[in-house]
């Protein structure tokens, strides 16, 4: 018998990254070949948006997805989020040339107050909410304050896209394929301050960091590789990334549904107090997951390059909430 279908909620539809993620969805990449979805899809109530948004439906219409079970337009959260399953916060502004993500907040950061109150109101109570729109980790901090009856696990950040970075970066140093690193772990905020760390991650066993035996490499050539790759995607194109942040969404949540089979992935999860970061914090974790739950990968040792890394991101992440806190 087929399965009832689950509805999924996408904010800034009609935007870039919703373009490349919305087909995606639709043809069960992520949630399994087998499960039917509703789109409750999100654009702000401005005739050009809303217009673009139509026109997303009718190519979606022409896609004729046998999974595709419903799909609907709408420009208030209180619609977009009833009942929903999943949610997918992308709309907002990106960040131009020269901009830092965390320069986003004054005018991203409202929008997610108004969500969370939506996804409070009107939600399923077991939604799955991820925020892509930055800064990723703040904004789905302030969506979790302004959602106070829903549990604080069921809001994350998206971190996926670091993780995805630093593996390419890691394939490419070792000449291993991407799908033969394990362990890998990003530590804290979406930004230039994340810590992707692979003093745990092993390719067939083996050691990733003995491989590469190169502490300069790691500090002064990866880190800021990673850290610097959204800029250097704007500096290219023109426009931030949006097929591999698309891309990024549907690892994120399809790992989060259906499980990694003790396979490690980095989520941004509410902290609670693991390796000394503030309780609710929106960080960055190596997690595992199992029956549409996470788990905070726990004990990993913490050397004092390490240390300096979490306490840098971990700073900044505790400056944009203070800038905010006023806001809820
Ligand atoms: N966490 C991550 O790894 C990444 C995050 N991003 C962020 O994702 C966000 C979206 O990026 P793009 O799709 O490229 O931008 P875009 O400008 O192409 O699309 C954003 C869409 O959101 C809509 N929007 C704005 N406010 C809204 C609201 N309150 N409710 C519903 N829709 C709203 C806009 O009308 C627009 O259509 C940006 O904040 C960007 O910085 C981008 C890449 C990676
Ligand atoms: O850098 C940006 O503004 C977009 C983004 O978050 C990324 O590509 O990681």
């Amino acid at each position: 018998m087929s399965k009832k279908p689950v509805r999924v909620a996408v904010t800034g539809a009609a935007g870039q990254i919703g373009y490349a993620l919305l087909f995606r969805i639709a043809s069960g990449e992520m949630l399994g070949k087998d499960q039917p979805v509703i789109l409750q899809l999100l654009e702000v109530p401005v005739e050009g948006p809303q217009k673009a948004l139509k026109g997303v439906m009718m190519e979606l219409d022409d896609c004729a997805f046998p999974l595709l079970a419903g799909m609907e337009a709408h420009s208030d959260p209180m619609t977009a989020f009833k009942d929903t399953d999943y949610a997918l916060l992308v709309g907002s502004m990106p960040r131009k040339a020269g901009m830092e993500r965390a320069e986003l907040l004054s005018i991203n950061g409202q929008i997610f107050i108004g969500q969370g109150k939506a996804l409070d109101a009107v939600a399923s109570r077991d939604v799955k909410v991820l925020v892509v729109g930055n800064p990723a980790n703040t904004n789905a901090w302030i969506a979790m304050k302004s959602a106070p009856s829903l549990p604080r696990e069921n809001f994350t950040a998206m971190l996926r896209l670091d993780h995805n970075r630093a593996l390419s970066q890691l394939a490419a140093k070792t000449g291993k394929p991407v799908a033969s690193i394990q362990k890998l772990a990003v530590w804290g905020n979406h930004s230039p301050t994340m810590y992707a760390d692979y003093r745990f991650a092993t390719i067939e066993g083996a050691s990733v960091k003995d491989m590469i035996n190169d502490h300069a490499w790691n500090k002064d050539v990866f880190l800021p590789t990673v850290g610097k790759r959204g800029a250097a995607i704007i500096e290219a194109r023109g426009l931030s990334s949006a097929a591999s942040a698309a891309n990024a969404a549907i690892d994120h949540m399809r790992d989060w549904a259906l499980g990694t089979n003790g396979g490690w992935v980095t989520m941004g999860v509410p902290s609670n107090g693991e390796y000394g970061i503030p309780k609710d914090t929106m960080f960055g974790y190596p997690v595992t997951c199992e029956g549409g739950k996470y788990k905070i990968v726990e004990g990993l040792p913490v050397d004092e390059f390490s240390q300096g890394c979490i306490d840098k991101t971990l700073a900044e992440l505790v400056g944009e909430q203070d800038g905010v806190k006023h806001l809820l």
